[in-house]
């Protein structure tokens, strides 16, 4: 496994948030954390990037204890709904970002954006503002801007909910095998299952701070481990996903 959740505690006033969640995403895979509002999926993803402490249990990467390193240096890369680009700097200055942060020599980082303005279909936006970007555009460049310092890890928290259904879909299959292409170890949330089914190689079902199961869409669909996963899954719905 690359990275390993072992034994995670987590509550906020008492309230289990997190509640002995284990799991492991193998090297190169795409993982989703899938449950309903409020099943503990974000806090694991902010326990992973170091932005919040559990209160006991192991955060394992490559077999390392990183409970005690600083968010900032375990070399991961975010994509969150929310965290948006910066308005006032053009596409390429949003890529170039972390990269500036790092110190990085100005022809490197020149070179870098250039490669992944190519990588993400926008070479000749890097120019842009913003505002003058699609919303699947814009998450193509917070994609490339968390990808630029080479992250170990890639974490997505919801990174198509502000997008329309149509161009959803697109940015969901683009977004694996770009994933696939860079092979970067990824893990995202979502509530949609049918964006975990048709994007990840593994799902991690949550429900009330706990891991219900975790599988292959395939394994999580035909095999529900108990009666909470049999209630959430739509199995019709999941068929007629696999028939398209
Ligand atoms: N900082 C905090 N202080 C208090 N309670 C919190 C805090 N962060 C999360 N919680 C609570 O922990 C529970 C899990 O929240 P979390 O955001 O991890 O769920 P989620 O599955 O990501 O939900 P959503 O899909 O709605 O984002 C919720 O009941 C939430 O209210």
């Amino acid at each position: 496994m690359y990275i390993e959740m072992r034994e995670i505690n987590k509550t906020f006033d008492g309230f289990h948030a997190s509640e002995n969640v284990s799991f492991g995403v193998e090297k190169g895979h795409l993982a989703a954390l899938l449950g309903p509002s409020g099943s503990g999926k974000t806090t694991i993803l902010r326990m992973i990037a170091g932005l919040d402490v559990p209160d006991s249990g192991d955060i394992l990467v490559e077999g390392k204890r990183m409970n005690d390193i600083p968010g900032s240096k375990r070399g991961i890369g975010f994509v969150f709904q929310n965290y948006a680009l910066f308005r006032y700097m053009t596409v390429a200055d949003n890529i170039a970002f972390g990269l500036e942060i790092q110190k990085r020599k100005k022809t490197e980082i020149k070179e870098r954006v250039e490669e992944l303005l190519e990588l993400i279909s926008m070479k000749d936006l890097g120019k842009r503002y913003p505002h003058q970007l699609s919303g699947g555009q814009r998450q193509r460049v917070a994609f490339a801007r968390a990808l630029a310092p080479d992250p170990h890890l890639l974490l997505l928290d919801e990174p198509f909910a502000a997008i329309d259904a149509k161009v959803r879909r697109e940015l969901r299959s683009w977004l694996k095998e770009m994933i696939g292409r860079v092979g970067v170890t990824s893990i995202f949330v979502t509530h949609d299952q049918e964006e975990a089914m048709e994007v990840a190689d593994t799902i991690i079902v949550t429900n009330q701070g706990r891991v219900e199961q975790i599988g292959t869409p395939e394994e999580i669909c035909h095999h529900p481990a108990t009666s909470f996963v049999q209630d959430f899954i739509d199995l019709p719905r999941y068929e007629a996903l696999m028939m398209k």
